[in-house]
């Protein structure tokens, strides 16, 4: 709980202190109220009492009534800013500390992955409702501790009776809130799935599987399964949460009776006018409400505290394995690589994806690597890209191990389409420049690169349907992602399956375009149409190189890549022979 408040104090202390304020004489403005009531009713019975001193405690009670009405809006003002300027806070310090990681990591570690999840799920409304919560809590203990000093004035052991009287139900409640938690907890692998199955169903890449496959039906049903799964250990809870207060509510009840026993005896024996006495009981009914209040609100706040220790230990905890350098590579010079002995597997998987790698790139060589399915390819670019740690083996570049290199200037220097492109629904010239794109000046090394590509539209057309933009084919996609990378200028080009949804002309073409660069260039490929103009071919299975060489000398072997070759080119060999 201290945790929480520390956090959502640091996102805007200002205007929590401000709030605090306000929320604190929003407290106090009602027992004023009442206070008041008291007065005048007490000044009405006393002989000698000037009109004027009458009426100054009228004027005071107008204005702590105009007071309630006042502060509403007010505090709705102040906690409406405090909430959005804090859930902002924490949603973008969860993205700096994302961006505080080089590495895939994150999402490989299945601890990790939940606590994302929850993050990004949580992170848009938990502080929010803490802050309303916790608002609410202090708001209540200070009308119930302002009511409470009235009633001391009357009788301080009946007072103070009276506010013992909360105690069980705040232990009560706050034990069913935990027990909520927990039950809230097991029910999340359900909660997961739900989600999923929820998601799929209204996403539009498998709209089209869902129609062809009818899976409409099958999708509801195993939605219905989970739901009723947490619907039955959720409705075992609320029966629970409701009948398991009642012996608290009892003793809550028998305690306050005593109190107005108490009260009531030491009004008897004491001269009080009947309004005052009726006032005495509308305060004692107003601060059990309020002591009802902090119950519940600090039982909900413990089911908060939830997402600000999973907050906390995201935001502290070591999980970035790989570690930065300062090497830094010299500027307009292709790399060299050189990869010894590499291993390499995935958290919680005990097979290798990359089995003692052995594989030299010269500066400006042009290599392709082939191989299977799952044979360590795109695992090999990973760590060339030092998107994973490793421990075994080495790799340079241009000389440097990649250990010592400067992630980011390292990187800088690098161009990639990956297997998975982004497509990022902001306008076509955003998707090429991304950071560096100004929407107000036209780069003609943009509109060269729209020509380059063959793309259709202009670089100022936003793409993507929820922003009003059009939507692009696959292979516009594709074609935007290769003129990203082709932005930069870059000492290294790694493209894995770049050209997979690419019609053949303009495969053919940009093949041609990216070879005859002035860098290094490494491509994973299955699409063996180009693979004679590559300097070298490599080809893996298993996690290991097994063969490395000219397209010619790898033909002459007969193995992996020979194989590879006739099946692809069956009826085109059979033909010309
Ligand atoms: N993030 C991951 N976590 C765990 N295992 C992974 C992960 N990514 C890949 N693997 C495993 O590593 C092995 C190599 O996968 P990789 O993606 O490198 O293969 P690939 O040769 O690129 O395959 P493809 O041609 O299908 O793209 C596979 O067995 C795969 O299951």
């Amino acid at each position: 709980m201290i945790l929480a408040i520390r956090y959502v104090f640091a996102s805007c202390p200002i205007r929590i202190v401000a709030l605090v304020a306000i929320v604190l004489l929003q407290g106090l403005i009602p027992a004023l109220n009442v206070f008041m009531t008291g007065q005048i009713i007490n000044t009405l019975h006393i002989p000698q009492i000037s009109d004027n001193a009458l009426i100054v405690s009228i004027a005071i009670w107008c204005i702590s009534l105009l007071g309630i009405q006042l502060m509403e809006p007010l505090v709705n003002l102040v906690q409406g800013d405090v909430t959005e300027i804090s859930t902002r806070y924490f949603s973008t310090s969860i993205m700096r500390r994302m961006n505080e990681s080089f590495s895939l990591s994150l999402f490989d570690n299945k601890d990790r992955y939940e606590q994302l999840e929850f993050l990004k799920k949580e992170a848009a409304y938990r502080p929010l409702n803490f802050i309303i919560c916790i608002i609410y809590l202090f708001r209540a203990a200070v009308m119930a501790g302002s009511l409470l000093l009235v009633l001391i004035s009357y009788s301080g052991v009946g007072a103070a009776i009276c506010a013992l009287s909360a105690i069980p139900m705040i232990v009560t409640n706050i034990r069913i809130q935990q027990k909520y938690v927990e039950d809230l907890f097991r029910n999340s692998k359900d909660a997961i799935a739900m989600r999923y199955v929820y998601g799929v169903s209204m996403d539009k890449s498998f709209l089209q599987e869902i129609r062809l496959y009818g899976l409409g039906e099958y999708l509801l049903s195993k939605y219905n399964e989970s739901a009723q799964n947490t619907y039955n250990r959720m409705h075992k809870q609320r029966v629970r949460a409701m009948v398991s207060p009642i012996p608290a509510m009892v003793m809550s009840l028998l305690i306050l009776s005593l109190g107005i026993f108490l009260f009531l005896g030491h009004l008897r024996t004491s001269e009080m006018a009947v309004g005052a006495l009726v006032m005495v009981f509308q305060s004692i009914v107003m601060m059990k409400s309020h002591l009802d209040e902090i119950a519940n609100y600090g039982a909900n706040l413990t089911i908060m505290s939830r997402f600000f220790d999973s907050y906390h230990s995201f935001m502290t905890d070591e999980i970035e394995p790989v570690k930065n350098g300062d090497g830094v590579l010299p500027d307009n010079q292709p790399f060299s690589l050189s990869i010894n002995n590499l291993s390499f597997n995935y958290e919680g998987r005990d097979d290798k994806a990359l089995d003692g790698v052995n594989l030299e790139v010269s500066p400006g060589e042009k290599v392709a690597i082939l191989g299977d399915n799952g044979s360590g390819k795109t695992t090999l670019i990973k760590l060339m890209l030092r998107m994973y740690a490793f421990n075994e083996g080495n790799v340079s570049v241009s000389g440097i191990p990649l250990q010592n290199l400067d992630i980011d200037d390292y990187r800088n220097q690098i161009a990639t389409v990956f297997q998975e492109y982004g497509k990022y629904e902001f306008s076509v010239g955003e998707n090429i420049a991304l950071s560096k794109f100004e929407p107000e000046a036209t780069s003609s090394d943009i509109d060269a690169l729209l020509r380059q590509v063959s793309f259709p539209y202009e670089q100022h057309k936003r793409l993507g349907k929820q922003f009003g933009g059009d939507e692009l084919s696959v292979g516009q996609w594709q074609r935007l992602a290769i003129a990203r990378a082709l932005f930069r200028k870059a000492n290294l080009f790694i493209f894995d399956e770049f050209s997979s949804s690419l019609d053949p002309e303009t495969e053919q073409r940009l093949f041609n375009e990216i070879l005859s660069l002035n860098t290094t260039v490494i491509a994973v490929t299955h699409r063996l149409g180009n693979i004679k103009e590559f300097d070298r071919i490599v080809v893996m299975a298993d996690g290991k190189v097994i063969e490395n060489g000219s397209f010619d000398s790898l033909l002459v072997r007969r193995g992996k890549f020979f194989d590879m070759w006739h099946a692809q080119f069956k009826s085109v060999i059979a033909e010309s022979a």
